[in-house]
């Protein structure tokens, strides 16, 4: 058993001492048959039957059923401090569990996460019918191993020198399977944990998901969380099988050892017959069976509770930054800003600068992938830099209230939200306090004026699922056309308009008081932007429309490519083709 796994227990063996002890003791007793039994048959075959005296012979055999009736009493005796000592240990589990992830919980201001459900549940539940199955039979097991070596070495000494050059290379190479088998279960438990914490997130987050259209793809996320589920199981299930197999081999080997050596010993008169029947009883009912349910119990279930017990002590949640800090302005600047998803991936963009003045309207243009939603992310402060820094009014984002932050910057992404409630609750979800009238003046320039009459005025109960993924979009752009947010960020969030459409919705933004970023779907939105930011392979060109056309060949081939396509929006894979074949940067 690892240290963690230790360090996880150990609090409640030493409060149990006692009832483990006690365990100890009744298991010896339960030995009490197996050390006797090679040895009685000997004597009941050699001195009783095979020499004529039946009487002799069941008479010993009658005290090896009384030793087994002693064994079965002892072992039901056993029962009982085990199970105290199971149920402390559980207790004890739990009580960990749920203390440290609730402390963790309160400290970071968040609800605690779901997957502590599953462990608190599922896995000290494990832990616990584990051990008291591992205590149990491990002491019984090493006695009875010891009990039946002592017995096979008083009968045929020869036999020890055989068992060793079987079991020792089966044992290496167990202890092999065993470190694969222990990884592929903690992925598999990692699974399991995955996929309740998906579920979670579906069940909890039903309206959001029907508000978005998103049902496919939520249904698509769980499926992908149990097939890796189911993945990972048959992989400890295979793992496990091999290991069944070296443990059966290295199990009946000295048996059949013993059987091939037999002849010979007998004829030389090494082996009476009764001690030959005494030794396969030693292999067979004692050191066989006792072999397999150590090598079982500490491979599988010693792995496994060491597993589960390391993953339960994992429970430190990381507390959410929130800073304390309001801007007075609303500039926004990257400051040697380097971002990559993992340590081993490209940066997204690596010691950036960029600065955009309060007021700015920026398109952001560039081939698919390359990183125009994780910059206007980290704008937003849903994604933090690695390295530099991130301002909105020269202060640090992670400086900010979280609060004050989210009502300043709005990040409207494809996926439009639109929620099972009134029009006017749409409508007004950001600024509780609007009018009506400022409610209707909003829809009609985003041509909804004809969405309300349909839903019967403001009050009408909207179904998201009847709605078209353009109205969404509009009822979203109307929304935080809005809100008090300071910084609009559009993100794509016009790809399910008609140009026409789309037009106007940018017309309206570009209209109202702040800064404005938007993820250009189009080229005609860059070509209607204030500035345009082209963002390429780790750097990022800013500039007019017409600056850009002169300065940067990637840009002209763009708006080449796109303007001879007059009508498509960009195809930026084929736009990404088009660059790389015109060898610019
Ligand atoms: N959460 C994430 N984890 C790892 N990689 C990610 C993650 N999100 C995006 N990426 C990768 O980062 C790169 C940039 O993605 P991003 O969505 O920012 O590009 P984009 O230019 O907005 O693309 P598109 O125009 O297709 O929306 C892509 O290669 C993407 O696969």
């Amino acid at each position: 058993m690892n240290s963690v796994a230790w360090r996880m227990i150990s609090p409640a063996i030493a409060r149990n001492r006692r009832a483990l002890v006690m365990v100890l003791c009744w298991s010896l007793l339960g030995t009490v048959p197996t050390l006797l039994s090679g040895v009685l048959v000997a004597v009941a075959l050699d001195r009783g039957f095979l020499a004529g005296d039946a009487g002799f012979g069941l008479a010993v055999l009658g005290c090896y059923g009384a030793s087994l009736g002693l064994g079965a009493v002892a072992t039901r005796q056993a029962m009982g401090p085990m199970a105290v000592f199971a149920e402390a240990v559980r207790d004890h589990l739990v009580h960990e569990v749920v203390h440290t992830s609730l402390h963790a919980a309160v400290s970071a201001g968040t609800a605690a996460r779901t997957g502590f459900a599953a462990r608190i549940v599922g896995q000290t539940e494990t832990v616990r019918q584990i051990l008291s199955n591992l205590v149990m039979a491990i002491s019984s097991a090493v006695l009875m191993t010891i009990a039946a070596c002592a017995g096979l070495v008083a009968l045929v000494p020869a036999m020890v020198i055989a068992l060793v050059p079987i079991l020792l290379p089966a044992a290496f190479l167990l202890v092999r399977l065993s470190k694969v088998w222990r990884r592929r279960y903690e992925e598999s438990l990692a699974c399991e944990e995955e996929l309740a914490a998906e579920l979670d997130l579906v069940l909890t987050g039903t309206r959001d998901i029907a508000a978005c259209g998103a049902a496919g793809r939520a249904g698509d996320d769980v499926d992908r969380r149990l097939r890796a589920s189911a993945r990972a199981a048959t992989g400890v299930a295979g793992l496990s099988g091999a290991r069944i197999g070296v443990i059966g081999l290295a199990g009946h080997l000295p048996l059949i050892v013993l059987l091939l050596l037999a002849p010979a010993l007998v004829s030389r008169g090494a082996l009476t017959t009764g001690e030959l029947v005494g030794a396969i009883t030693y292999l067979a009912t004692g050191l066989e069976p006792a072999w397999r349910a150590i090598t079982e119990l500490l491979g599988n279930q010693a792995l496994e509770v060491a597993t589960v017990l390391r993953r339960l002590s994992g429970t430190e949640i990381p507390p959410e930054h929130d800073g304390s800090l309001e801007a007075s302005r609303y500039d926004l600047a990257l400051r040697g800003a380097t971002f990559r998803y993992g340590p081993q991936s490209e940066p997204i963009f690596e010691n950036t600068d960029l600065t955009l003045a309060e007021g700015t309207r920026l398109v952001v243009v560039g081939p698919s992938g390359i990183g125009k939603s994780t910059l206007v992310n980290v704008f937003a402060g849903l994604e933090a830099p690695e390295a530099g820094s991130v301002t909105l009014g020269g202060v640090d984002l992670k400086d900010l209230r979280t609060q004050w932050l989210r009502r300043s910057v709005a990040l409207v992404p494809q996926e439009a939200y639109v929620f099972a409630g009134t029009v006017r609750e749409n409508l007004a979800y950001l600024a509780p306090a609007a009018e009506d009238v400022e409610l209707v003046d909003t829809a009609t320039i985003f041509g909804l004026a004809e969405l309300i009459s349909r839903y019967g005025g403001l009050d009408g109960e909207i179904r998201p699922d009847t709605l078209s993924v353009g109205e969404r979009q509009l009822v979203t752009l109307a929304r935080v056309y809005l809100s008090p947010a300071r910084v609009v960020i559009l993100d794509e969030a016009t790809c399910h308009l008609d140009p026409r459409a789309e037009a106007v919705a940018e017309e309206a933004f570009a209209r109202r008081p702040g800064t404005l970023i938007m993820v250009a779907h189009r080229i005609s939105s860059a070509m209607r932007a204030e500035r345009v930011l082209l963002m390429g392979a780790g750097s990022l060109v800013q500039g007019t429309h017409e600056e850009l056309l002169h300065s940067s060949p990637d840009y002209a081939r763009l708006v080449d490519y796109w303007t001879r396509d007059a009508g498509a929006t960009v195809d930026q894979g084929r736009w990404r083709a088009a660059i790389t074949a015109g060898g610019g940067s």
